[in-house]
Parts: structure tokens; C-alpha cells; sequence
């Protein structure tokens, strides 16, 4: 962000709000699909996608592998070729192109290096890159597992039997089994250790291979089998991005108002779906319409206590509406934020606190106890989820102002518009 940016003030809601959004396609969807399409013997269109800054970054790692990815009106369509080296790919602070892409650069012929921002540095890769050793490739992460780093791909990779822990990124295990179709042996990837986290993310992984045609065994806890076999991605369409409706949904609850998510799927397998019944469980009310889904605010919003390790990545908007209770709430099961885009339970509990509130932070997650805010800066770490959390605070709280506000751009470039549209 230049030094000078200015802060962003985040809007008041002067009357409960009452608005219908459309929100751009899912970035753990749209990445997958990229992956995929990449890898797959027929040409593929990828409808609705994200554009963003993590999905941009998937297009051009994947553009300079070899594929071909072309912006076709609102779709992305991929033409796949043989992966090759030397190249040097940014992947910015995208765990899903970190870790997506090694797999993918293991098979290509040519020497692969790995960097990208400061913070992707201290990010957890170490696990996968010895689970692609014990495959076959030949990686040099300096000893340190992490990045920067260079994959040495020989143009195919073994594949077989691996066991890892993925207590750390449920990333590393959706990273292997995306590929493991094109090994030679295909994958079979053991967890073993504390449990795997967000756990939707790795059934649509699952569920996006096997719609690729890709046979994936799933019968045994913490084991995916992925038989070997040719990827066939034809049309992949992106549903919208239901963590991304996390704030609109929010803003409804804390203005006791109204808001329709446009074409949000009956059936999926995105981690956001949860929002209904945890914004619900909070004192919302959440209806199927024939535009999406309604969600209503009821003039309480309530605190929880949830277990939030399947859907971590909805915590930052979960802990902002919980300072805004009646009653505390009690966060758990996420332990790996801490080496997300920042430590979020570090960053929710400070910036809650600057504004007056009382949130304390635990091993594995964060209480907050609602207290009265006051306006303020919300720091947003260069994390698009804290960012947007602070828009939600500031929805109740005046004089709220959120920095850098573009950092939303990782995963929601409009999102001053979006959230201007539903406050009108
Ligand atoms: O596979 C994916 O698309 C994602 C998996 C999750 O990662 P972790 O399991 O590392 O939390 C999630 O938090 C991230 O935003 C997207
Ligand atoms: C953890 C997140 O992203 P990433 O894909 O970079 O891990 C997130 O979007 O909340």
C-alpha cells in the first residue's frame, strides 16, 4: 500500500439496511479449476470466475508454466500444454497458489522458483514439500521449508503412498490430490497427526476432481486415494463466493435489516454455507428465495460458542459481529490461523481492543466479551478478511476507519462498492 493511502471510513448504517447483492464467483473454486484445467486434456472454460489478486496470481503462474489462460468476456478459458521451466512465479500471499502450484511444477520440465510477499514467507509449506520428496521430486527450500524455493521438475513425477501432517493447512493435502491424477502412480495421501482443518475445502477438492473425471477413494478416515488417469476438465462454472457473504451477511444481523446473496447454491460445498446457521445460532434468520438466500436480522444479535476449525476462514467475520453481542462469545479449533494472511487471532483481539472492546485471546482461538466500542483505526494487516471485519464493526460503531482497504482486492476488488450498494 503507498505510505499516503488514506484510511478508509467505514459507513454508519442510519437504518437497518435492505439491499440484494451479487458477489464475484469463489476464490478456492475458481483456483481449483484453474489447477485443473491446466492439467487436463481437453480445453476448458472456467464461467463466472474470480478475478482478483489471488486468482490473477493462479492465471499468470499457470500462463508461465506453459498453459494457455485467456480472458474470454466474464469467463477464463484454459488451454493446457506442456508445463515447462525455467520460471520464477510470484505466488503473492495465495496459500492456494503456494501450495497448489509445487505439485503442478514437480511434473513440469525445468527448474521452478518460488517466492512472493513478505508475509508468504512464514507461511507453512514444509510438509507438503517433504510429501512431494517422499513422491519423487527434488526441491531446494535452503533446509528451511519454506519459501523462497525451487522445484527441479523432470517432466513426471512417481506419485505413491505418503503420509504427512496437514494439522497445519488443509492446503497441503487439496495440493496433492489435485495433481496425483497425472503421477505416475497416482497419490495416496495419510494424514496423521491433530485434525486436518476445513474440512469443506478438501470435499470440494474431492468433489471438483471427480466431476474431472478423476477416480478419488475417500472410504477410509484421513486417507484420499487418487488413481492415476487423464483429467478431463471441460466447463467449470464458479458458484459466488459464500465467504464473501460473511460481511453482507453480518451487516444484515447488526442493522436488524435485510440482505439477499444472489444465487447462493442449495447444495455445496463451499465453508461459507455455514454463515447460515452460525448467523442464525447468533439471532438471524435465514430463508431460500427464488433470487438466493434472504438473510434477515432480528434486532439481536447474540453471542456463540463455536468450534470453527472447519470454517476458519470465516472467524474474522464471526469475532467482529461478536463484539457487537449482547452476551460473549467463545471462538475454537483454530489454532492455524495464526499462519494465515496474518495471526488472525493476534490481530482480531488487538484490534477489538483498541476500539474499547474486551477480547482475549486463547491457545486455539479468541473469547470476546461485548463491551461499548469507540470509533478508531481498524488495522487490517494486509489481510482482505480483517479489513472487511472492520467495515462490519464500523457498521455500528462511528468514527470507525478501516487502513488499507485494498487489501480486500486478494479475494473481493469491489468490495467499497459493494458495501457502498448495500448501504444506500
Ligand atoms: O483450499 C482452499 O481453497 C482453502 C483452504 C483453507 O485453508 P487452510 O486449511 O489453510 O485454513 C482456507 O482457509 C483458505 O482460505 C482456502
Ligand atoms: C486463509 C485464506 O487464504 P489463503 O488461500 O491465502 O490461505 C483466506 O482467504 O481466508
Amino acid at each position: 500500500m503507498p505510505a499516503s493511502a488514506p484510511h478508509w471510513p467505514a459507513p454508519t448504517a442510519e437504518r437497518p439496511v435492505d439491499a440484494e447483492v451479487a458477489l464475484p464467483g469463489s476464490k478456492s473454486m475458481t483456483n481449483r479449476a484453474l489447477v485443473l484445467a491446466a492439467l487436463s486434456e481437453t480445453p476448458a472454460t472456467v464461467r463466472r470466475p474470480l478475478r482478483s489478486r489471488d486468482t490473477r496470481l493462479m492465471a499468470d503462474a499457470l500462463r508461465s508454466l506453459g498453459a494457455q489462460v485467456h480472458e474470454d468476456g466474464e469467463d477464463w478459458s484454459v488451454s493446457p500444454a506442456t508445463l515447462r521451466g525455467p520460471v520464477h512465479l510470484d505466488v503473492g500471499n495465495a496459500g492456494t497458489v503456494m501450495r497448489f502450484v509445487p505439485p503442478l511444477a514437480a511434473l513440469a520440465d525445468g527448474d521452478v522458483r518460488f517466492d512472493g510477499d513478505p508475509r508468504a514467507r512464514e507461511r507453512p509449506v514444509g510438509p507438503l514439500l517433504e510429501a512431494l520428496r517422499a513422491l519423487g521430486a527434488d526441491i531446494d527450500d535452503g533446509g528451511r521449508g519454506a519459501l523462497p524455493m525451487t522445484v527441479h521438475g523432470t517432466g513426471s513425477l512417481r506419485g505413491g503412498r505418503v503420509e504427512l501432517d496437514a494439522s497445519g493447512s488443509s492446503q497441503f493435502i487439496s495440493a496433492l490430490l489435485l495433481s496425483g491424477a497425472r503421477f505416475t502412480e497416482g497419490v495416496e495421501v495419510r494424514h496423521a497427526g491433530p485434525p486436518v482443518p476445513s474440512q469443506p475445502h478438501l470435499d470440494m477438492t474431492v468433489e471438483m476432481l471427480r466431476e474431472a473425471g478423476v477416480q478419488v477413494d475417500t472410504s477410509e478416515p484421513d486417507v484420499w486415494r487418487v488413481a492415476p488417469g487423464a483429467v478431463k476438465t471441460e466447463a467449470v462454472t464458479v458458484e459466488p463466493d459464500l465467504s464473501n457473504a460473511a460481511p453482507f451477511l453480518a451487516a444484515a444481523l447488526v442493522t436488524g435489516g435485510r440482505v439477499t446473496v444472489r444465487d447462493w447454491p442449495r447444495r455445496t460445498t463451499q465453508p461459507g454455507d455455514a454463515l447460515r446457521d452460525l448467523f442464525t445460532r447468533m439471532g438471524g434468520e435465514a430463508v431460500f428465495t427464488d433470487a438466493g438466500l434472504e438473510f434477515r436480522g432480528t434486532g439481536t444479535v447474540r453471542g456463540i460458542t463455536a468450534d470453527l476449525r472447519a470454517v476458519g476462514e470465516l472467524t474474522p467475520t464471526v469475532a467482529a459481529v461478536a463484539a457487537l453481542a449482547d452476551s460473549p462469545s467463545r471462538l475454537t479449533g483454530i489454532a492455524h490461523l495464526r499462519r494465515h494472511e496474518t495471526d488472525r487471532i493476534a490481530a482480531l483481539v488487538r484490534e477489538v481492543n483498541r476500539l474499547g472492546g474486551d477480547a482475549e485471546e486463547l491457545p486455539d482461538g479468541l473469547v470476546v466479551r461485548p463491551r461499548p466500542l469507540h470509533g478508531g483505526l481498524f488495522h487490517s494487516y494486509e489481510d482482505h478478511r480483517m479489513a472487511t471485519s472492520g467495515a462490519v464493526i464500523g457498521l455500528a460503531v462511528p468514527g470507525v476507519e478501516v487502513e488499507d482497504i485494498a487489501t480486500t482486492g486478494k479475494t473481493l476488488p469491489d468490495f467499497p462498492e459493494l458495501w457502498a450498494g448495500v448501504l444506500a
